[in-house]
Formats: structure tokens, C-alpha cells, sequence
């Protein structure tokens, strides 16, 4: 959460010249509301189902970049589907996660104690990340447009 697979996929759609898609965005406009808004109406479960489908109607015959949440990968069928995708996994430290998103209210697994939180979303996720990646990228101390760059790299992949 906060490492940047929405504004850094966007970056790297624009520079392979394809579409780009964010299935929380897609969640957003079919529920016509706020993913804080579905966790506090519905609760974790119902806001996870919702996001199994919106993933697997975004991969249905797509090609492009999609940025996945960060708790997509939480769920073994979606874990299937990205098998034989690239997927890069963007990674950065805990402090950096905290100067992202501390101060924004808009991720509610990290309301209360952020530092702590994401900690130990990511001590459950780790290997769940790992598994499902083909790529592995740092974003600390980088920039959008050179993590994108990075990005591209790893994927030996060529701007348009
Ligand atoms: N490489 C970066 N360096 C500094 N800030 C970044 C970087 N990538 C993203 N951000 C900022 O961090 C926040 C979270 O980015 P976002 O793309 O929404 O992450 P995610 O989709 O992984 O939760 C945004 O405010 C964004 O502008
Ligand atoms: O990691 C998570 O469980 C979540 C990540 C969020 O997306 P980003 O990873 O784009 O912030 C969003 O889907 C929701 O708040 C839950
Ligand atoms: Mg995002």
C-alpha cells in the first residue's frame, strides 16, 4: 500500500503506449463509492469479493498495465491468474511507507497506527508477493518516472 503501482503503472502504460486500468478505480466506478466507504459500509470480506471480480474482469482478454490493491494477491484464485503474467512487485521500507501514506485517510488498514500496521500487513504478505512476481522493484529514494523506467527494465520491455 502507498508504494506507488497506481501512479508509476500509469507511467509505464503512457510510456509503452497501451491502456492502464487500477482495479480499485474500476471499484470505485461501479460502486459509486469510496473504497474507505465499502470497508466501513460492508466490512473487509465483502470489500475483498467485490475485488476478486473486479480482478478477474480486468484480466479477461486484456492487454495492458493493471495496477492490482495491495491485498488483491491475498486471494488463491487471483494468485492463479497472475500466474504466467509479468508482475512486478514494487517494494519499499517502512519509513518511506509512512511519508506516502500517513497523513491520507483514503486506506483504511492503515487509520490507526500506520508505522505498525503496515508493518504487519507486510510481514503476513511478503511471500504472497514474492510468489506471484516476476520482478522485483525498489522504489526507495526513486522517483514515479524512474521507478517506471526500472520497471521497464526489469520487464526488458521498450518505450513506444
Ligand atoms: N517513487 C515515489 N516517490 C515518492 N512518492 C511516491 C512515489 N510513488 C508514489 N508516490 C506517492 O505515494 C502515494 C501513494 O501512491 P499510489 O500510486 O497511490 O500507491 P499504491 O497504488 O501502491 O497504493 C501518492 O501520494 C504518490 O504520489
Ligand atoms: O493492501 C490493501 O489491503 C489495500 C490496498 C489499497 O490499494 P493500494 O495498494 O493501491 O493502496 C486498497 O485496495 C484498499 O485500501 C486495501
Ligand atoms: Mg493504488
Amino acid at each position: 500500500m502507498g508504494v506507488g503501482k497506481s501512479t508509476v503503472g500509469e507511467l509505464v502504460a503512457e510510456r509503452l503506449g497501451c491502456a492502464y486500468r487500477d482495479t480499485d478505480g474500476d471499484i470505485v466506478a461501479e460502486q459509486g463509492r469510496t473504497i474507505a466507504d465499502i470497508f466501513v459500509d460492508e466490512g473487509e470480506p465483502a470489500f475483498r469479493a467485490i475485488e476478486k471480480q473486479a480482478v478477474h474482469r480486468a484480466l479477461a482478454g486484456y492487454d495492458g498495465v493493471l495496477a492490482l490493491g495491495g491485498g488483491a494477491i491475498l486471494d488463491a484464485d487471483t494468485r492463479a491468474l497472475l500466474a504466467g503474467q509479468p508482475v512486478v512487485y514494487l517494494s519499499m521500507d517502512v519509513e518511506e511507507a509512512v511519508k506516502r501514506t500517513g497523513l491520507n485517510t483514503a486506506r483504511p488498514l492503515l487509520a490507526v497506527n500506520p508505522r505498525r500496521q503496515w508493518r504487519e500487513l507486510m510481514d503476513a504478505r511478503r511471500h504472497l508477493y514474492t510468489e506471484v512476481a516476476t520482478a522485483v522493484v525498489a522504489t526507495d529514494g526513486r522517483t514515479p518516472e524512474e521507478v517506471a523506467q526500472a520497471v521497464l527494465d526489469a520487464l526488458e520491455l521498450k518505450e513506444a
